[in-house]
C-alpha cells in the first residue's frame, strides 16, 4: 500500500508559492527523508498531509484516507512530531504522555515511551517548563510514538538535540522501520538522513527536484569520491598526467595535499602507482566520500545549510528574502488527535501529574 500519495499538491499565499504541484508517493514501510533548505516547503507539505492547512489545489491521501476529508482516520494512525510544537508548560512529562496515550485509545506504558527516548523518569515528574530544548524534543518524540502508529511524520526531529540525542532519534527511526512503521521525516541537515533513509526527496523553493535512493542520487548527480593524498616530491607528476588516468575526473593541489576526484574506484590504485613511479613519496592518503551537501548543491545549485549560491557561475541561486514572508495562516492545532502540535494550554497552577 502507498502510505502517502500526493497529486498536484499546491499551496500559495498570495503571490508566494510555498508548494508547487507536488506529486509524491511514499510506500508503506519506507523510511523517506524529505530534504530541503529553510523555506523549501517541507512544513507546508506536512501541514497539508495532516490538514493543518488546506491546499490551494491538488490532493493527498495518507494511509489510504483523503487528507482533507478523512482527517480523523488519518490522525488516529499517524504519530506526529510537528515543527515548533507547544507543550503545557506547567504539566509534567508524564501528564503529556498520558494525554498522548489517552488520545490514541490504545493502552500503553508511559515508562516504556520514556525509555525509548532516553528521558529520565525523575525528569518526567517535573513540569516541562524548565526542560531543555533537547528534553522537549525527546518528550514530543515519545508522544508521537504513543499508540504504535502505522506512520510517523517527523518535522525536523533532530532539532535541538545533541549528538547523543540525534543517535537516539536515528535508533528509534530504525526500530520503527524494522517493526514495519512508515517514517516520513523532514530535515535540512543532510548528513543526518543518509544513515536511516531508504529514499530521499529533495525539495527546493516549493518544487520537488528529485526522488531517489542515496546511491541513485549520487550516480545521477555525478558527484564522485575523492582521494586525498599527502605526498612529497610530486613535482615530477604533472596534473595532466594524473587527469589522464582512467576514472580520474579532476586533480587539484590543496596545500601539501593533492585531491584527486574519481568515478571508478580502480582509479585510486592507479593514481597512487603513478605518483610513486614518478618519484613522489606518498606519506598517507584517505578516501573522501561525497556528502549529501555535495549532492544537494549538484541538484539545486545552492548550499543546503546557508541557501547561498553553491556555484556562482552556474547555480540557480536563491532569493534570500523568500523565507521572510509573513505567515498569514499559522498552522492550526491538531485538537484532540495524536498530534503534539499547538494544542497546549498553559492553564497555570502546580505541576499537573
Ligand atoms: N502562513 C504563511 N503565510 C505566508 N507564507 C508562508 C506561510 N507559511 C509558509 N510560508 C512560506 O512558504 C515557504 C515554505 O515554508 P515552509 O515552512 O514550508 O518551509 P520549510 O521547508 O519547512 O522551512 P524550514 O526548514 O525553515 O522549516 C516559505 O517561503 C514560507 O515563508
Amino acid at each position: 500500500m502507498t502510505a502517502i500519495e500526493t497529486t498536484g499538491l499546491t499551496k500559495t499565499y498570495g503571490s508566494e508559492t510555498a508548494l508547487a504541484n507536488l506529486d509524491l508517493a511514499v510506500e508503506s514501510g519506507e523510511v523517506f527523508g524529505f530534504l530541503g533548505p529553510n523555506g523549501a516547503g517541507k512544513t507546508t507539505t506536512i501541514d497539508l498531509l495532516l490538514d493543518f492547512i488546506r491546499p490551494t489545489s491538488g490532493s493527498a491521501t495518507v494511509l489510504g484516507h483523503d487528507a482533507q476529508d478523512e482527517t480523523d482516520a488519518v490522525r488516529d494512525r499517524v504519530g506526529i512530531l510537528p515543527d515548533g510544537f507547544d507543550l503545557w508548560e506547567r504539566s509534567s512529562g508524564y501528564r503529556h504522555l498520558e494525554f498522548a496515550l489517552d488520545s490514541t485509545g490504545v493502552d500503553g506504558d508511559p515508562d516504556a515511551l520514556l525509555d525509548r527516548v532516553h528521558l529520565d523518569r525523575s525528569d518526567a515528574e517535573r513540569a516541562v517548563g524548565d526542560y531543555s530544548k533537547g528534553m522537549r524534543q525527546r518528550l514530543a518524540m515519545a508522544m508521537a510514538l504513543a499508540g504504535e502508529p502505522d506512520l510517523l511524520i517527523l518535522d525536523e526531529p533532530s532539532s535541538g538535540l545533541d549528538p547523543h540525542g540525534i543517535r537516539t532519534m536515528q535508533e528509534i527511526i530504525r526500530e520503527e522501520a524494522a517493526a514495519g512503521t512508515t517514517v516520513f521525516f523532514s530535515s535540512h541537515i543532510l548528513g543526518q538522513v543518509s544513515a536511516v533513509c531508504d529514499r530521499i526527496g529533495i525539495l527546493d523553493e516549493g518544487e520537488l527536484v528529485t526522488v531517489d535512493t542515496i546511491a541513485g542520487l549520487r550516480e545521477t548527480a555525478g558527484v564522485g569520491s575523492s582521494l586525498v593524498v599527502d605526498a612529497a616530491d610530486v613535482t615530477g607528476t604533472p596534473t595532466a598526467d594524473l587527469e589522464a588516468i582512467d576514472g580520474v575526473v579532476d586533480v587539484r593541489p590543496e596545500g601539501d595535499h593533492l585531491r584527486v576526484a574519481y568515478t571508478d574506484p580502480g582509479a585510486k590504485a592507479r593514481t597512487l602507482h603513478r605518483l610513486v613511479e614518478s618519484g613522489a613519496t606518498v606519506h598517507d592518503f584517505e578516501v573522501v566520500e561525497p556528502t549529501l551537501d555535495d549532492l544537494f548543491a549538484a541538484f539545486t545549485g545552492t548550499d543546503a545549510e546557508t541557501g547561498a549560491d553553491a556555484d556562482p557561475g552556474g547555480g540557480r541561486g536563491r532569493d534570500s528574502n523568500r523565507n521572510a514572508a509573513a505567515r498569514t495562516e499559522p498552522p492550526s492545532a491538531a485538537d484532540g488527535g495524536r498530534a503534539t502540535g499547538s494544542t497546549a494550554a498553559d492553564a497555570g497552577g502546580e505541576v499537573d501529574r
